[in-house]
């Protein structure tokens, strides 16, 4: 059996990045970015007011100080003449700073006459002037390849750059397998379960810049299984899962092959995962993956969540794992990387009780995956250990 990193090696190898295309702001969130993107302004582009008072000279702001209004400044709406020794202007928040003014006097340290106003004793230090081009300069870059988030969004925005190049979405095709399997929804016969594993793959690849369809469930036989691989087709990443093992009724592996699928492996020295397969099927990636529902999970996390960072061109890297302390002893573990579902709280890590890859109460528990290399010895309390965050 080949290791973790040997399968995302093969997986790797099954994709490269894809074509591009342009997308307004608007439609922008969680798609990959790929080339930098340039301000084509400062920010403010002008020495804006971060406050609402009074704009006046700094050798005039001081307590007692009577000064005398000349006009107003307001957001849209720059004054037109410049404050001079003893004068001061209206402004407010988001307003340029009127010429001569160097700071402003907030109107809560200001009683005002007329048009005139006396400065209070309470004056603060602060000037309240955002200087033009202090958040940013033209020219300034956003960085790429990168995943936009909402923060990436606005500061492109206000940068004024209203379309954007970004990876096509990776279409994700996710086949369930098994007579036992009825959608949600639907009502079970006595011998049957709802189907999870598609739902929850699906919400994970969207989640990270992936567009999944959840395709009918292939029952186990051929005709149906072959039916399903038809509706695939036009996929990026061909996904099934069950069938996987070494049942009588497990046949995705070979259907797949009669359809002409190249294999790159099967089964992987992980715990849970072992029954893992994955290949090249008419031009698209195809990835088999075992049905046990926490199983199915934890290899999209560790395989297809790679997989589709590579192809949206965020590079062919491994997940980042984190370190956190045992809060318990541990025993030796077996001959397969284990991902232990696991809580991870203050930088303390503590596996969950029960592990069967079958409990998806206990997944949705956890907050990590704990990592044992294959043949981990005993481990006491306090020690160092890897995970995945979940
Ligand atoms: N004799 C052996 N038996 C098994 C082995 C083995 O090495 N020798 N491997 C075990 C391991 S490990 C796993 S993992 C499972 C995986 O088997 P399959 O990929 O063939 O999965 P199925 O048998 O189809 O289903 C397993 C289990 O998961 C449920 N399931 C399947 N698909 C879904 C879905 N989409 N949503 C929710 N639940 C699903 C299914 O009902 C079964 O209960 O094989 C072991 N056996
Ligand atoms: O590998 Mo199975 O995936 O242990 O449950």
């Amino acid at each position: 059996m080949i290791t973790v990193i040997e399968a995302l090696d093969h997986l790797f190898s099954l994709v490269a990045p894809l074509p591009t295309e342009q997308v307004g702001l608007a439609e922008a969130a969680g798609r990959c970015m790929v080339a930098p993107a340039k301000a084509n302004r400062d920010q403010p582009p002008f020495s804006a007011s971060a406050m609402d008072g009074y704009a006046v000279r700094g050798e005039d702001a001081q307590p007692g100080k009577t000064l005398t209004v000349i006009g107003e400044a307001a957001a849209g709406h720059a004054l037109d003449g410049t404050v001079e020794t003893g004068q001061a202007a209206r402004i407010f928040t988001g307003a340029p700073l009127p010429q001569g003014a160097d700071r402003v006097v907030i109107q809560e340290d200001v009683s005002r006459n007329g048009d005139q106003i006396t400065i209070a004793d309470t004056l603060e230090d602060n000037p309240f002037v955002r200087p033009m081009g202090a958040d940013f300069k033209s020219g300034q870059e956003v960085s790429a390849p990168r995943l936009l988030r909402a923060t990436d969004i606005a500061l492109l925005a206000a940068m004024n750059i209203p379309e954007i190049t970004v990876t096509r979405k990776p279409q994700v095709a996710l086949i369930s397998t098994g007579d036992e399997l009825v959608m949600p929804g639907d009502t079970p016969g006595p011998d049957q379960i709802i189907v999870s594993n598609t739902y929850g793959l699906k919400a994970m690849l969207d989640g990270i810049g992936a567009h999944a369809r959840i395709l009918p469930i292939a029952r186990d036989n051929r005709a149906s299984l072959e039916a399903c691989f038809d509706l695939a087709q036009g996929a990026d990443l061909v996904v099934t899962i069950g069938g996987a093992s070494v049942g009588d009724h497990d046949l995705v592996g070979d259907v797949a092959a009669s359809l002409g699928m190249e294999r790159s492996f099967y089964k992987v020295a992980m715990r849970p995962g072992k029954p893992l397969m994955a290949g090249r099927m008419n031009g698209a990636a195809m990835v088999g993956l075992p049905g046990n529902p926490v199983s199915a999970m934890v290899c999209g996390h560790v395989f297809l969540a790679p997989m589709i960072r590579a192809m949206l061109g965020l590079g062919k890297t491994l997940p980042p794992r984190y370190e956190a302390r045992l809060a318990h002893d541990l025993d030796a573990s077996g001959p397969r990387e284990h991902y232990m579902r696991a809580e991870v709280h203050d930088g303390q890590i503590t596996p969950e009780p029960r592990q069967d890859s079958a409990l998806l109460s206990v997944l949705a528990n956890a907050n990590a995956l704990m990592i044992r290399p294959a043949g981990d010895p005993p481990r006491k309390a306090g020690e160092v250990i890897q995970y995945l965050p979940l």
